[in-house]
């Protein structure tokens, strides 16, 4: 019987393959940094063909390191960042542009005429989303403005768009397969989560063809087969979904009210709404969770920008770290940030304040504020965003959480997280498994070919390592709350 299930987590900085056994267990891993293009301020873009070459090559060294054939494999589940735009030729598979990356702004001015135009609410109505730049629709559309001849082209049939999940699964096939699973599609804004099909009116209003979509199908479910040459026999692909929703699968959030936070390039705090999709009135999106076994669930999101990426700025840009994991030794060296906040807007701000002008400030400078005060601020500065974002969950879904689940590589930091726990003075849960990204995804194909019964059987796998309790009083966390709320009034609408 075959051992392992392969994740593919094609997340924005890197590609990474993890193989696990049936218990959930890491037995192999690989991981490649993807390189980031940033031709203008505000664009971000990545190479399609690199993402393909770098996952498909993560793959092959995963198996490689244990020595694993595609006969060991039962099935493949891909997770993706999600939003992030390709648009290739049907007949050469070459990506037409680069893939534009959802944290790319250039798309702004555009969605101000459409929200001029009152599509906002239809927006909201339609596919639960917030109008903005973040989603893939304007993206594609701005492809096919600006690439020579792509209109005529798609309009003929003759281009293909996909999130990257497609793009993986349309090369991973060889070109059999055009599919998106439902919970990518419902972040694209051309998706009707409430009809459940793509939106003919956004479709006309974008100048988008329907023939360029793929095919939207369940997260779990057997979409086609690898080619034989890329691993040396055809497996099954047979689950797929955005990496978030993937996390909050692996984090076993099945049962409504059981939200996580993922603390990458970004934050994205994820509530399981079950078969109800909320309406958010603060500033949230309505997405859908996944589609298993027949039953779709919804989920309420708040998506936070710039998290983890603030810390690789410290790394890269200001040079004050050598290391992420050294940002915790920094801010452990003083006992608060001496008045400093950071307010990481760099691609402007997304939940609950979608501010596309915003952008990053440092406020509270004396002359005693360091290197440490930086660095702590700007790690504290994950932990209001995501208090922020929880604040709106609670009052939208009028629940009030009795603890949040991590994940993501920045929870290794214990620092970040009992300052989170003392933030929102809630507890903080890290689970032992904290690649639940990808175990979402293994275990989402694992239960299309048989490996597990039901979701009862895989949330056995999901276990707490550690809780940090709230320790700070309330009036310290809400003094330090009501600084960050107006270092946050000072970045907004800057570069409008
Ligand atoms: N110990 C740490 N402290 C703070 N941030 C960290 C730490 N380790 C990793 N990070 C941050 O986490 C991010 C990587 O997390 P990951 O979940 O792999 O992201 P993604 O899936 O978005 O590529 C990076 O932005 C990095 O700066
Ligand atoms: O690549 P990640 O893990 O930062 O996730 C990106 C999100 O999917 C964007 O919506």
């Amino acid at each position: 019987m075959a051992k392992y299930l392969m994740a593919l987590d094609q997340g924005t900085t890197s590609s990474r393959c993890i193989l696990f056994d049936r218990q959930g267990r890491v037995c192999s891993q690989a991981q490649k940094e993807l390189t980031q293009y940033f031709p203008h301020p505000g664009w971000v873009e990545h190479d399609p063909m690199e993402i393909w070459a770098s996952q498909v090559g993560m793959a092959q060294e995963a198996m490689l390191k244990i020595g694993a054939t595609a006969a060991d494999i039962a099935a493949i589940g891909i997770t993706n960042q999600r939003e992030t735009t390709v648009v290739w030729d049907k007949a050469t598979g070459q990506p037409v542009y680069n893939a534009i990356v959802w944290q790319c702004r250039r798309t702004a001015p555009f969605c101000d005429q459409l929200a001029a135009e009152g599509w906002g609410e239809k927006i909201r109505t339609k596919c639960g989303l917030v109008l903005d730049a973040y989603f893939s629709g304007t993206k594609i559309r701005w492809i096919l403005d600006h690439v020579p001849g792509a209109r005529e082209k798609a309009e003929a049939g003759e281009l293909l768009f996909g999130t990257v999940d497609s793009w993986l699964i349309w090369n991973l096939t060889r070109g059999m397969v055009h599919v998106t699973d439902c919970s990518n599609a419902s972040r694209t804004m051309l998706y009707n989560i409430f009809e459940r099909r793509w939106d003919p009116e956004l479709l006309d209003r974008l100048g988008i063809p329907s023939a360029m979509l793929p095919r939207v199908v369940p997260s779990s479910q057997v979409y086609g087969y690898t080619h034989p040459s890329l691993f040396g026999g055809p497996i099954p692909i047979s689950g797929a979904a955005g990496d978030q929703q993937s996390a909050l699968f692996g984090q076993a959030c099945f049962s409504p009210g059981m939200a996580k936070n993922t603390y990458g390039t970004g934050c994205f705090l994820l509530m399981n709404t079950g078969d109800r999709p909320v309406v958010s009135r603060n500033g949230l999106v309505t997405t859908m969770a996944w589609e298993v076994d027949g039953q779709v669930e919804y989920a309420l999101e708040g998506s936070i920008f710039v998290a983890g990426a603030a810390i690789q700025w410290l790394r890269d840009e200001l040079r004050l770290i050598d290391t992420a994991a050294q940002s915790e030794e920094l801010a452990r060296q003083v006992t608060d940030t001496n008045g400093a906040y950071v307010v990481p807007a760099f691609t402007g701000l997304g939940a609950p304040y979608w501010d596309p002008y915003a952008r990053g400030t440092i406020v509270g400078l004396t002359r005693g504020v360091g290197r440490a005060h930086i660095v702590r601020a700007t790690l504290e500065s994950l932990a209001y965003q995501t208090r922020d974002v929880l604040r709106a969950m609670e009052e939208d879904s009028g629940i009030r959480l009795s603890s949040l689940q991590v994940d993501g590589g920045a929870c290794a930091n214990d620092f970040l997280m009992q300052f989170q726990a003392d933030v929102i003075q809630v507890p903080v849960q890290r689970p032992v498994c904290i690649e639940t990204t990808a175990l979402g995804a293994a275990c989402l194909a694992g239960l299309a070919v048989g490996c597990w019964r039901d979701k009862a059987e895989v949330a056995e796998n999901w276990a707490v390592a550690r809780t940090f309790r709230p320790e700070m009083d309330l009036e310290t966390s809400q003094a330090l709350v009501a600084g960050w709320e107006k270092a946050v009034s000072r970045a907004l609408r800057w570069a409008e």
